[in-house]
Order: structure tokens, then C-alpha cells, then sequence
């Protein structure tokens, strides 16, 4: 299956509190954060090609990190989903996967499985099943309990047809629903997504203390 990757960079990572996009931060690799998390798709042919929405002022700083050619460069919108958008809006292929640009640890297993799964159903996610308890909590007191067997933590990529991904974004986006994922957009429009078993080591670098 051919595929686009869309690579969502243009956050600010303010909750880092490096004072610059912790896409820049260089990990024990030498390689920066955006480095390593493009690092499988532009090794994968079937990735047609990989593109970063960032911010219009560093787009000249992440060119400098990058000879591909299969990279291009789209900007980003004011929130995760509009940025999604803007990419979604000039993908070429008929499936596009959606990959933050701060998890940098994404192994191959886990994308082939992936990539699998898409191509049967054309909606699917990682994702790990949680751990711990969750309890749902108002007003500093527990409201509930979930039943953690049901509860799975989302991961990116999330994989979908482009065409389906796109109509989705474009209605919850008419209709204002703020939803924190991808997979959430077209669930949100009555579409099934399937799940499929990520890695516990593909989290996403989020506060400080992942940085770590
Ligand atoms: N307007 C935005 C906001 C976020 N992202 C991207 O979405 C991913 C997940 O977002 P998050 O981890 O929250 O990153 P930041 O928004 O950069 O972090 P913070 O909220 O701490 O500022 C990141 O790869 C980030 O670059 C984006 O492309 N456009
Ligand atoms: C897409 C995501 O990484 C799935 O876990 C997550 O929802 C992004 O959330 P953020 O608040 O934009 O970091």
C-alpha cells in the first residue's frame, strides 16, 4: 500500500520548558526529536512522501536538517487538528498516516502492523492498554471507576483513507468539536476505527521529565 505521512511539528512544546520547539532537542542519538520521528518513513518506499507542517518561521530550520527529497513543507494551524488539516489538504496518495512529530520512538514492528490493518480497513490507531487505574474525578472526588480491561492510551500514527480523513476533519471543523486525536475526528462522524498494538516505548515527549 502506498501511502502519504503527514509529520505534525508546529507546536510550540512550551510544556517542555526548553524555551525553543522541543523538535529541536537532540536526544541521546546526536539526531533531533523531528530527525528521529521521520526517521521510518523516509526509509519506507511505500511512504511517497513525508510532509511537516511547521511554523513559516522555522521551516528554513528544519530544511536544514533534511536532504530528502520526498520531505515537503506545508504551515501549520493555531491548534494540533488545524495543523493536521493543512496537511491533509495536499496529500497525493489514497491513505495518509498522521504522526506527531514528538514521538521520536516509533518502531518498525508496530508501523508494519499498522500498515496492515490500513490497508483492510482504512481507519486505524496504535495504542497501548493502560496500566494503571483511572478514575474519573469531579470536584476532587471520584465519580468513577472504568473498567481498565476497555482503556487503551492512543498513540500516533493514526492511518486512515485520506479522502475519509479529510471529509471528517472538515465537518467536525464546521460543527467546532474539539477532539485531542485524529482517530476522535472520524469516530466523532460515525466511522469505525480500529485498534492495533503499539509499544510502550513510542510515547509522546510532552513535559520536561520525558525529556529525560
Ligand atoms: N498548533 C499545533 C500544535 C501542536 N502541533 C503538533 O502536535 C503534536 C502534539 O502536540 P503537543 O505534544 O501538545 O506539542 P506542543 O503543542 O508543541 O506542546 P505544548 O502544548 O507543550 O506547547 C506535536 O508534534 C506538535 O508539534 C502542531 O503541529 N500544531
Ligand atoms: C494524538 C495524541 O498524541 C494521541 O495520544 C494526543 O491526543 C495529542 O495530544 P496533544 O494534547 O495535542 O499533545
Amino acid at each position: 500500500m502506498k501511502y502519504s505521512t503527514i509529520v505534525v511539528a508546529a507546536g510550540s512544546g512550551s510544556r517542555t520548558g526548553l524555551g525553543y520547539n522541543k523538535m529541536f532537542y537532540r536526544l541521546p542519538s546526536g539526531r533531533c526529536i523531528i530527525e528521529e520521528s521521520v526517521r521510518l518513513f523516509l526509509r519506507d518506499d511505500d511512504c511517497r512522501e513525508v510532509i511537516i507542517v511547521c511554523r513559516k518561521e522555522e521551516q528554513a530550520d528544519f530544511q536544514k536538517l533534511f536532504a530528502a527529497k520526498k520531505i515537503r513543507y506545508v504551515s501549520g494551524g493555531a491548534t494540533r487538528g488545524e495543523s493536521v488539516y493543512h496537511g491533509l489538504c495536499t496529500v497525493t496518495q489514497d491513505h495518509v498516516l498522521v504522526h506527531d512529530g514528538a514521538r521520536p520512538y516509533l518502531d518498525e514492528e508496530s508501523l508494519k502492523r499498522l500498515l496492515k490493518k490500513t490497508a483492510e480497513t482504512g481507519a486505524c490507531l496504535l495504542a497501548v492498554p493502560v496500566k494503571d487505574t483511572i478514575k474519573v474525578v469531579e470536584n476532587g472526588l471520584v465519580s468513577a471507576t472504568p473498567k481498565r480491561e476497555l482503556l487503551w492510551c492512543a498513540q500516533t500514527p493514526q492511518a486512515f483513507s485520506s479522502a475519509l480523513l479529510k471529509q471528517c476533519y472538515e465537518k467536525t471543523m464546521k460543527e467546532q468539536a474539539v477532539l485531542s486525536d485524529d482517530a476522535a475526528v472520524v469516530e466523532y462522524c460515525g466511522h469505525a476505527v480500529h485498534v492495533v498494538m503499539g509499544n510502550y516505548e513510542n510515547s509522546k515527549v510532552t513535559t520536561a521529565d520525558d525529556l529525560h
